[in-house]
């Protein structure tokens, strides 16, 4: 693969793929125990970003990629994919878990076919996607394992081919490498990073890792406390694929710096706010 290939297709004249404006969250709304998670939070991506959202604890980062997802009720915003408003769960996108959401009486391949069959594809296409995504994240040989037979980046791996096998034009990563140990950790990070270029995916992807949101994206969204919203927006200039060495440019370690006194700067205004 030629490094030019790996790029993120960014082109500022390109048209959105996905644009939110305004969304607010308000759990149990006119109750005594109602939660203004998300306030009127923005933002525009474009085909081929690989955007992260950093913000402290509680903030809202999984609220805004649940909303993104469509499984949350918006109380007000708008949310348009390619321009087209949307008001649910589609094809369009998909979700990686933090905890991967596996089937435990299903074994890999039927794990991955999930979303394939619901879709009603036949059978000869599932076999091919299903098969295709198990060489793509390694696990060739796993297909007729059950999820407790396996280890837990292996249990990722499934949770990102079940995600890339239904092609959707965005994928949603609510920390997905969070349980994962370290070792494990970076390998998956720089795998994701290739997948994601190879297929020419857009990835919008949740961590409280400064680290590995630096490391992988080429914009991050950050937020402030609870209610959350999208108060910068922090472009990572740094050409891909990026390597182990990438880390060690003073770049790199300026670009951490910031996210750093971001995310200082909102935990003292929590502790202001006396919810820490
Ligand atoms: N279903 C729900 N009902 C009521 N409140 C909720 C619900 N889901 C989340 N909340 C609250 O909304 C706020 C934002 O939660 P959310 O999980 O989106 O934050 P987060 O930034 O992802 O948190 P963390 O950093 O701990 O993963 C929190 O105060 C949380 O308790």
């Amino acid at each position: 693969m030629e490094q030019a290939q790996l790029q993120p297709r960014v082109h500022p004249q390109e048209t959105p793929i996905m644009e939110f404006s305004r969304l607010n969250v308000i759990y149990n709304e006119g109750q005594p125990n109602q939660v203004h998670a998300l306030k009127d939070a923005s933002a525009v991506i474009y085909p081929g970003e690989f955007i992260s959202i950093i913000g402290p604890s509680g903030c809202g980062k999984s609220t805004l990629l649940h909303t993104l997802d469509g499984l949350n009720r918006l109380s007000s915003g708008k949310i348009r994919i390619d321009g087209r408003e949307v008001n649910g769960p589609g094809g369009d996108r998909a979700m990686v878990f933090q905890d991967f959401a596996l089937m435990p009486w299903h074994t890999v391949y039927e794990n991955i076919a999930f979303g394939l069959r619901l879709e009603g594809k036949p059978k000869s296409y599932i076999r091919e996607k299903v098969m295709h995504y198990i060489r793509m994240v390694g696990l060739e040989g796993f297909d007729g394992k059950y999820p407790h037979q396996l280890s837990g980046g292996m249990k990722q791996r499934v949770g990102i081919a079940r995600a890339f096998a239904v092609e959707p034009k965005i994928l949603l990563m609510d920390e997905p490498f969070s349980a994962i140990d370290e070792q494990t950790r970076e390998i998956m990070q720089e795998e994701v990073l290739k997948l994601m270029l190879i297929e020419k995916k857009t990835v919008i992807f949740i961590t409280h890792s400064i680290d590995e949101a630096v490391f992988l994206s080429n914009r991050i969204l950050l937020m402030t406390v609870r209610p959350g919203t999208v108060v910068e927006e922090l472009e990572i200039d740094i050409p891909y694929p990026r390597t182990l060495e990438t880390k060690l440019l003073p770049k790199y370690q300026e670009y951490k710096s910031r996210v750093w006194d971001h995310l200082k700067g909102e935990v003292k205004r929590q502790y202001q706010k006396g919810e820490v």
